[in-house]
């Protein structure tokens, strides 16, 4: 591949697994919409490989991955499969629409998982692992294999189970650190091992998966691209199960940074870093941390004096990459009460939205309303706007009116109308401040007690008329879900988080029934 500097490179494939094992982090959990919304940025964010989900896993798995598989058009699909023929079998109908779609099969080779999870013998994981390749190669050649905890497995019988599946068809085979265990040396000393000793291994696409438990996820995905394997496995913001996946911007700007090191390519439009990453961090309502190299707020901070003298005499000596580079806007006022509509969607797109026409008019009615009751309007506030009235998923609750009164001299009390599927409801109660007085009223309307877990609440910008971000986690029977709004006033943003949390509860609730039909 000729990268963007000129130079012919091998090119790193990106498969970004963000909507699958992102998603099997607790709180991260995405209705089909927001799959879909995310789907399509990382289409714009130019990944080679989407995994969609894990369509066996439940009705709402299987129509997201359907639903996805038919919308992109321009980078791979992949559903994940148990090495079962029913497994595959749902895999195939979810993704076969996709002009690229691909079978991604897997199983254990560890002893431990083997003996204990699996109950199999060696010998059977091995006719597993064929039989479900050959099983998926039926229905397409693009097909994946992956040795679950092949970190933790014996290397020899590795090497034996990847010549099966390379053998049954497999066109990729993925190398995962199921549980972010192994170092990054030695990492690269397994992939150079089976790069050399597994045969037809020159035919397939090495692939490495690594988990963060460590926090060893990045370091060793680059350990072992330097070693020879060509497809990284990794999610937006390192989301995933337990610790989290290798993040896919620090590996991508790993990669660009130290071109001289690794002297490999990859189709990532970097500029579209820090807008995926937001988005996701919208869509899941979990908040980027500050020191989160590349998309944290303090990641091109420079605060201390020598630093700053440093940076005035000449960017370089402190910053190894530019923020224009991975996306990041100047946080200068972005629009005011007196812009128009052209500024809005110059804005928009310069951010990585593509919104409809329709949209961009909910858009700028709702930030003309917001210029109202603020001088000026940031990136994130904008954002916000766009969480709210663009990416919110279908309300079974929905808030009509507030009213919520507090003060040394009154007992906190809230009043409140809402719609519950559609029917009027108008209910009032008190509580330990207003906050706890609109929670417990909504809970009254809403007919349910959910446990708060956690409640923050963030300024957006600064200025004390900047709009109050709030996020709310709840736990129900077993289940939780996160919310997260913003207003002008943060009764209101409360208000709107706890709802927000709500519906997606419900949303769960329905799909959960949607699946045991
Ligand atoms: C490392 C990873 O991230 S793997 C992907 C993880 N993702 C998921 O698990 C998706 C969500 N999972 C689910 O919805 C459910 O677990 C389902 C639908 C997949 C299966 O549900 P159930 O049939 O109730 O099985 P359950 O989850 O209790 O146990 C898993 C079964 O699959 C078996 N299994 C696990 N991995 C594999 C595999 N790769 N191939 C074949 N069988 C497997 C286990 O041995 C166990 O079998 P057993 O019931 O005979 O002991
Ligand atoms: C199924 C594989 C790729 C996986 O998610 C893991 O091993 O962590």
């Amino acid at each position: 591949m000729v990268s963007e500097s000129g130079e012919n490179m091998d090119k790193v494939f990106f498969f970004d697994t963000t909507l699958r094992d992102g998603e099997q982090s607790p709180g991260a959990t995405m209705n089909r919409n927001e799959k879909i919304r995310l789907a399509r940025q990382l289409e714009i964010l130019g990944v080679d490989v989407i995994e969609a989900g894990f369509p066996a896993a439940s009705q709402g798995d299987f129509e997201s991955v359907r639903d996805i598989a038919g919308t992109v058009k321009n980078c791979q699909v992949a559903a994940l499969c148990r090495a079962l023929p029913e497994d595959i079998d749902r895999a195939w109908e979810a993704v076969r629409h996709n002009p690229h779609g691909r079978l991604h099969t897997f199983v254990a080779t560890s002893d431990i998982h083997m003996r204990h999870k699996l109950r199999k013998k060696p010998h059977q994981v091995l006719e597993m692992a064929e039989a479900a390749v050959r099983y998926a190669a039926a229905r397409t050649s693009n097909v994946e294999f992956s040795a679950e905890d092949a970190s933790r497995s014996d290397r020899d019988f590795l090497r034996r189970v990847l010549e099966r599946a390379i053998a049954a068809g497999a066109t990729t085979v993925n190398i995962p650190d199921t549980v972010g265990y192994t170092q990054p040396q030695e990492f690269a000393e397994l992939i150079a091992y089976l790069l050399e000793n597994v045969e037809g291994s020159h035919k397939v696409v090495f692939s490495v998966h690594c988990h963060n438990d460590l926090g060893l996820g990045t370091a060793n995905t680059l350990a072992a691209l330097k070693a020879g394997a060509r497809q990284a496995e990794v999610t937006l913001t390192g989301v995933g199960e337990r610790a989290g996946n290798a993040a896919l911007e620090e590996v991508v700007m790993a990669l660009e940074v130290r071109r001289d090191f690794y002297r490999l390519a990859s189709g990532i439009r970097k500029e579209q870093l820090f807008p995926s990453g937001r988005l996701l961090s919208l869509i899941i309502g979990q908040p980027i941390p500050p020191c989160k190299p590349i998309i944290g707020v303090n990641a091109f901070a420079h605060e201390s004096g020598i630093h700053q003298d440093g940076m005035l005499k000449n960017r370089q000596t402190y910053e190894i990459m530019t923020p224009q580079s991975v996306g990041r806007q100047d946080e200068d006022m972005v629009l005011g009460k007196h812009s128009g509509r052209a500024a809005l969607v110059r804005r928009l797109e310069d951010l990585g939205y593509r919104l409809e026409a329709g949209q961009v008019d909910i858009v700028f009615a709702a930030m003309k309303k917001l210029a109202d009751r603020k001088k000026e309007i940031f990136v994130e506030d904008l954002e916000a706007v766009i969480l709210e009235e663009i990416f919110r998923i279908p309300d079974k609750y929905r808030l009509e009116y507030l009213s919520a009164v507090s003060g040394n001299m009154a007992i906190p009390n809230a009043v409140i109308k809402m719609y519950v599927d559609g029917e009027e409801r108008v209910i009032s109660d008190f509580g330990t401040g207003p906050v706890d007085a609109v929670f417990n009223t909504i809970a009254r309307v809403v007919g349910r007690r959910p446990k708060l877990i956690r409640y923050a609440v963030n300024a957006i910008t600064g200025g004390t008329d900047a709009q109050g971000e709030v996020t709310v986690k709840i736990e129900e029977n077993g289940k939780t879900s996160v919310g997260r709004a913003s207003d002008a006033d943060i009764i209101q943003a409360s208000a709107k988080a706890y709802l927000n949390a709500l519906n997606r509860l419900a949303k769960k609730e329905e799909e959960n029934a949607c699946a045991r039909l």
